[in-house]
């Protein structure tokens, strides 16, 4: 086929349009909860992304109080609504389906209690996030398990896991998917994950540069079969931040084949609200993070014929995860919104976390600690406030303790903010939930030892997306009292109760301006910080130690050797206190150590 016009199908006619078209806004409401009805078009997106196990529903923060089960009532009513209206609704997924949540990572393996609630979503395409392939053997669960169960709708065009018997790197989900909506829209799939290369050998990630030149890809994008619509959907912000984005790769080369059919986009990755507008007939959207927000797309302009119509209309929304929100889309009440199947989810999600145990108490937060919402030097800064007097209390081999240390992290392995109350299990791995062994180089002339920080802090950060996101909650907080079950603050916040005021929470400024955001929020503070922080930790009174014992994260071994110069090599670094004491371990003990007053009457802070 090549490049004739002929052979791919209804191309956009007539009117080209200068500016992408929206669908204006309803009038807002003037009440605190969405403001107006989503404006649906001929083809519509739902969209999940980043969820890192947060199927539980945020239990401290009202407004994301929705749990899974709640998000499958809505996702199978909306999906009802599209039938009856006689449009299509694609419900989609970009990825980062574990890391950050006990429900996803207090199992051997992550994801393996929590991966099976996914099963209730029909989701439409779904594609791979990078937290898929740190660890081999969730790698392997993803191609060996839900690849399978997943069939074409799990798209990861651009990577592949070695597959022991064939002893062949294989695509994990399929290269591409082309299917027709059911209004008959013809679509051409593509799932592309950023060029990502902190993989496991267990997967191999293919720039996309290389994927486009694939002969599945030319064959896809020259096909004689008709395309209405492309959806262009991967782990990759929606806005080119920097060289490892791969979605303008690919959108680029469909153009110079399709230089009008529509390319819809979903992103994810950088866990920001965003919507960019790539040309007349092309937009994206990125749907935040940790089932605070799902995303909503819409675009009409097809002809009967499904040909494309140009000029398109579109709109975006982002919604905040809470069953207000849920009930209020769905024209239902309270009483009367539930499904079985969703209720059946909540209960599956109870289970699980009382199975791993996540509601078990260790200690008492005396406050809120935040790692964005006050600069990174002040005391209600969850670094100075926890994790350097954890790791200097927490972090020591007992052979070693009498030695000075310093103790290295990176601030993108703290991923979320910690909450006054109750710590919890499961709080110990929303606040840090990798398994980054402590390494350490022992004797390291201080004089050395302290450049590596302010180096690290210059040069590339190992990815700190979280510097440019906005945390959506109060510094402050508004205590009810006494211990609460998690049912009890489930039915607490479950329904978020109207007042006449605006929340703070998530305020987005996207392409199209300032009122994207479903529920209007005020805004919150988001001080930018360090790549990097640093634990000084018995250190001699009054003067600088010799040498120390430099402790640090296995995750960025690599950087802290090339800062320390040539004479440090990897054969001189070795586990701390042992080769599984890792970044999960060290919270819960402090907790322990630090958090003991009130543990039996620990005020419950829900915001
Ligand atoms: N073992 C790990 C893995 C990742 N990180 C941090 O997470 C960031 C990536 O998270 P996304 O949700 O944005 O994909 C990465 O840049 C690291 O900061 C880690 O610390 N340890
Ligand atoms: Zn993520
Ligand atoms: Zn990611």
């Amino acid at each position: 086929c090549g490049s004739d016009s002929s052979c791919y199908g209804p191309t956009n006619t007539v009117e080209h349009v200068r500016h992408v078209k929206r669908i204006q806004p309803g009038v807002p409401n003037a009440a605190y909860g969405p403001k107006a009805p989503l404006e649906w078009g001929q083809l519509n997106f739902l969209h999940t992304t980043d969820t890192h196990g947060w199927l539980e529903g945020h239990l401290k923060e009202q407004n994301y109080g929705a749990d899974w089960g709640d998000f499958v009532t809505f996702s199978r009513r909306m999906k009802q609504t599209a039938g009856n209206m006689g449009v299509d609704l694609l419900l989609i997924d970009t990825g980062d389906l574990h890391d950050g949540n006990g429900v996803s990572d207090a199992t051997t393996i992550d994801g393996t209690d929590s991966m099976p609630i996914f099963d209730e979503i029909a989701y439409d395409l779904l594609t791979i996030g990078n937290h898929e392939l740190y660890v081999s053997e969730v790698a392997y669960q993803m191609f060996n398990n839900w690849a399978r169960k997943w069939g074409d709708r799990y798209v990861t065009s651009n990577v592949k896991a070695f597959n022991q018997t064939s002893g062949q790197y294989e695509y994990i989900g399929a290269t591409h998917r082309y299917f027709t909506t059911e209004k008959g829209l013809r679509v051409m799939a593509f799932g592309v994950l950023f060029d990502f290369t902190g993989n496991s050998n267990a997967s191999q990630v293919l720039k996309a540069a290389d994927m486009v030149k694939e002969e599945w890809f030319t064959d896809a994008i020259n096909t004689c079969d008709p395309i209405d619509v492309f959806v262009l959907f991967g782990h990759n912000p929606v806005r080119q931040t920097d060289s490892s984005n791969t979605l303008k790769t690919v959108f680029n080369e469909i153009r110079k084949v399709h230089p009008t059919t529509p390319i819809q986009i979903l992103g994810g990755h950088s866990h920001i609200r965003d919507f960019a507008v790539y040309d007349d007939n092309s937009v994206a959207i990125e749907s935040g993070r940790y089932c605070e927000t799902l995303g909503w797309m819409s675009m009409t302009g097809f002809s009967s014929s499904n040909s494309a119509k140009s000029p398109f209309v579109y709109s975006r929304r982002y919604l905040d995860w809470n069953r207000q929100t849920f009930i209020y889309h769905t024209k239902q009440t309270e009483q009367a919104f539930d499904y079985g199947s969703g209720l059946r989810v909540t209960g599956d999600i109870t289970k699980v976390r009382e199975d791993l145990r996540l509601g078990d108490l260790y200690g008492c937060a005396p406050q809120t600690y935040c790692i964005s919402c006050v600069p990174f030097d002040n005391s209600s800064n969850i670094f100075p406030g926890v994790v350097v007097p954890a790791v200097t209390a927490i972090v020591v081999n007992k052979t070693r303790e009498d030695k000075s240390r310093l103790i290295i992290g990176n601030t993108g392995a703290i991923r979320f903010d910690l909450h006054q109350g109750p710590f919890t299990y499961d709080d110990n791995f929303i606040v840090s939930p990798f398994r980054d062994v402590f390494l350490y180089i022992p004797d390291v002339p201080y004089d050395l030892a302290k450049t590596v920080l302010p180096k690290l802090n210059k040069g590339p950060i190992a990815k700190r997306d979280l510097a440019t996101m906005p945390i959506p909650r109060d510094s402050c907080t508004d205590p009810s009292l006494g211990y609460l079950t998690r049912r009890e603050m489930r039915q607490s916040h479950g329904v978020v109760r109207r007042q006449e005021v605006v929340t703070s929470g998530y305020a987005t400024t996207d392409d199209w301006g300032t009122d994207g955001d479903d529920t209007e929020h005020t805004g919150i503070p988001n001080y930018s910080l360090p790549g990097y922080f640093q634990a000084e930790a018995n250190f001699p009174e009054g003067k600088d130690p010799e040498v120390v014992d430099l402790v640090f994260f296995d995750f960025i071994e690599s950087l802290i050797l090339s800062d320390l110069g040539a004479n440090y090599t990897s054969d001189m670094v070795s586990c701390y206190i042992d080769c599984s004491f890792t970044s999960q371990d060290y919270m819960l003990p402090y907790a322990k150590l630090a958090w003991q007053e009130n543990i039996d009457n620990c005020p419950v802070a829900i915001q």
